[in-house]
């Protein structure tokens, strides 16, 4: 529900230790890389200096509409329109025109997915693209587009989501995959859809689940090589052992998510990872540990235009010195801790067995985007007998009901420092205690602030306030979240024993304002689409065009405009309406299509009507609705220019001493 914000704390900073060299400086050369890729045919020897050229340069950008209701193809109008024009016009020359083409990504439904021959950094740096940098920004800010990588987006997309569908994503931070997880969770026009889309993360240990998923996500921790035209410093850092050190993780990860996968039910496996070791290996050797259970997925179906290749049937696996090794019994002793069985691959008889080749390889040069891998399984059957129910990072907080798959955390310890698949210096146990989160209080039948806002918004009596939840237990309630009832029972009965980090989208918002006597919140624009149709009649204002680009044009407080101002139509709505928080509603019709309508939050002064949201949203609706949106349209360079010209005329006509700090 609700927007962009999927729910993460800001990633831990990682700690860099040595320097970190400015990207112009860094050699993009690395033998050991090359050495060990030609070896292991990732590449048809016939492109692979095309497969090397092309990681070696920047990533296009990309972006993708998110949403998929009728502001989403108005946005796709906009993009079509604005993006395009100012891509290709403002391009001077004939072949700067031709490089910046911006073109949909054939195989994302409905052209919601948009790559451009233009690298970041060309549309930051350069002046000619300043209006399609503030536009990319401040879309991203109100979370109409998603500025996601293009591979990036398959896993989410192969996972085919149905809005009843439990899904868990289990390595989600920082969570592009998990918002467009939602974004299709919610792509059936439903206000609230009955499943749900859980994001687990490292950080988030001690879950303890009680549910089977319908959909799993599993994009692990991986080395990142297919990363390399985004983050060059690899170039400096690749070494075989990356792989071979995280193929026991990814391993771990994948089939905790097999186990808490339902019969009949996906999982997608994904890295942005070359390596064999960290891909087809951990699918191998899932399918051969599970006997059965589970089976590789063709989607090629989904993805009509991809450009892949099949995933490897066969591969080496190489010490962190170069030695390549087609089988465990031919590794070197002084590496039998490192390098495990498991890491191989099929014997050439069991080959179609596994169908290793239905995995999903994607190279840089195919269609310039970044490396990645991507696997689809299906559940055929439970792992084994007693499959009933699990916890995704196993820590067991009550003896007594553990079922005999269940294990406590002691127990996993124990496990790991027996676990032959890892190397000795992995065998031990992980702690990581993370951060302490407020509560999730959600309201009872007897909240005492609940009467008031229902009264105030006229809201239904269909209306369920016991998903409402506030953050805190006692003290002044400041902001209230709305969550689906399946979401506000899993917290409820799993409180104690998952550390829950965000859940709801924020609808209401505690205004003190000396209007709003009757009740003290104000409808937070964020989560007005899940309460929409439950607010009664009397607190909703139909407004046209013309006034609505009034009010979004002059959306602070101290500029809003008279309601004698606006339309007589406004005016015999609003002269009726108790001062205080209101909704907006935009109704455009289509020619042969449905209606485009918006719903926006707004504010009802003594005198006065206004919108009520961020200025990127408000930018955003006057963009959707052709305003002008000029004046928020900051070109960066001739600001600095002005403010260069501005201090040097204030240097100039400054007839005062010189400062210390001027002399210096
Ligand atoms: C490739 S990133 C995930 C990117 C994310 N899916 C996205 O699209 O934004 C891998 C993530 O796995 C997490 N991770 C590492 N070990 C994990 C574990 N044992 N369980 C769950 N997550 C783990 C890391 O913290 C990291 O956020």
């Amino acid at each position: 529900m609700g927007r962009r914000k999927a729910g993460f704390r800001k990633p831990r900073k990682v700690v860099q230790v040595g320097e970190r060299k400015p990207y112009n400086d860094i050699v993009k050369e690395n033998e050991k890389f090359i050495s060990y890729y030609k070896t292991q045919g990732v590449c048809p020897p016939g492109q692979w200096d095309e497969f090397i050229t092309t990681l070696k340069t920047d990533l296009p950008a990309t972006f993708r509409i998110t949403g998929s209701k009728c502001e989403a193809r108005k946005m796709l109008d906009l993009v079509q329109n604005m993006c395009i024009k100012e891509c290709i016009s403002q391009s001077d020359t004939m072949e700067e025109q031709q490089q910046s083409n911006i073109f949909p990504l054939p195989w994302y439904p409905n052209k919601l997915a948009w790559q451009m021959d233009l690298t970041r950094k060309d549309i930051r740096r350069n002046e000619a693209y300043y209006k399609l940098h503030n536009f990319l920004i401040s879309e991203t800010e109100h979370g109409t587009i998603s500025r996601q990588e293009t591979v990036s987006m398959i896993p989410p997309l192969v996972l085919d989501i149905k809005s009843h569908h439990k899904v868990l994503d289990m390595c989600a931070a920082p969570g592009s995959k998990t918002a467009q997880l939602l974004e299709l969770l919610h792509a059936d026009d439903e206000a609230i859809p009955s499943g749900y889309v859980i994001a687990n993360d490292v950080d988030n240990k001690r879950c303890y689940m009680l549910v089977q998923f319908d959909r799993i996500l599993c994009d692990v921790p991986c080395a990142g090589d297919g990363t390399l035209r985004k983050n060059p410093d690899i170039w400096m850092k690749w070494t075989p052992a990356n792989g071979i050190n995280l193929h026991g993780i990814q391993s771990r990860i994948v089939r905790r998510g097999a186990e808490l996968l339902a019969v009949g039910g996906r999982l997608v496996y994904s890295t942005c990872s070359l390596n064999p070791v960290e891909n087809e290996a951990v699918i191998h050797r899932l399918l051969s540990e599970t006997e059965g259970a589970l089976q590789l997925v063709d989607v090629a179906h989904m993805l009509p235009g991809l450009k892949y290749s099949p995933g490897l049937e066969t591969w080496q696996v190489g010490s962190r010195n170069l030695e390549f090794y087609k089988t465990f019994d031919e590794v070197d002793e002084k590496w039998r801790t490192t390098i495990r069985p498991q890491m191989f691959p099929p014997n050439p008889e069991d080959k179609q067995k596994y169908n290793l080749h239905k995995c999903i390889r994607i190279l840089p040069h195919q269609q310039n985007t970044g490396a990645f891998f991507v696997a689809v399984l299906e559940k055929l059957k439970p792992l084994h007998s007693k499959e009933k129910s699990f916890k995704i990072n196993s820590e067991s907080t009550e003896n007594d009901d553990k079922e005999e798959n269940e294990i406590s955390e002691e127990e996993i310890g124990k496990k790991r420092e027996n676990d032959d698949s890892l190397p000795q210096n992995q065998r031990k146990r992980r702690r990581k205690d993370g951060y302490k989160e407020d509560p999730f209080v959600f309201f009872t039948d007897k909240e005492e602030i609940w009467p008031s806002i229902k009264n105030f918004y006229k809201i239904s009596d269909e209306f369920d306030p016991t998903c409402l939840l506030v953050r805190c237990h006692t003290g002044k309630k400041k902001n209230i979240y709305m969550t689906s009832s399946a979401i506000r029972d899993l917290v409820v009965n799993n409180q104690g024993a998952i550390k829950f980090i965000n859940t709801g989208v924020k609808t209401f918002v505690r205004s003190d304002n000396r209007n709003m006597k009757e009740c003290a919140f104000r409808i937070a624009h964020d989560g007005l689409e899940s309460i929409f149709n439950d607010i009664g009649s009397e607190r909703k204002v139909t407004i046209g065009r013309d006034d609505l680009i009034t009010l979004l044009m002059n959306d602070k407080p101290e500029q809003s405009p008279a309601i004698t101002s606006l339309s007589q139509e406004i005016q015999d709505q609003v002269n009726n309406l108790a001062p205080g928080s209101c909704v907006l509603i935009y109704k455009e019709d289509i020619p042969n299509g449905d209606p485009f309508i918006l719903h926006i939050s707004g504010w009802r002064g003594t005198s006065s009507l206004r919108s009520y949201m961020s200025q990127h949203s408000t930018v955003h609706f006057l963009r959707l609705l052709g305003g002008d949106v000029s004046k928020y349209d900051i070109n960066k360079f001739k600001k600095i220019e002005d403010d260069q010209e501005d201090k040097d005329e204030e240097t100039i006509g400054s007839d005062s001493e010189p400062t210390n700090k001027d002399e210096l």
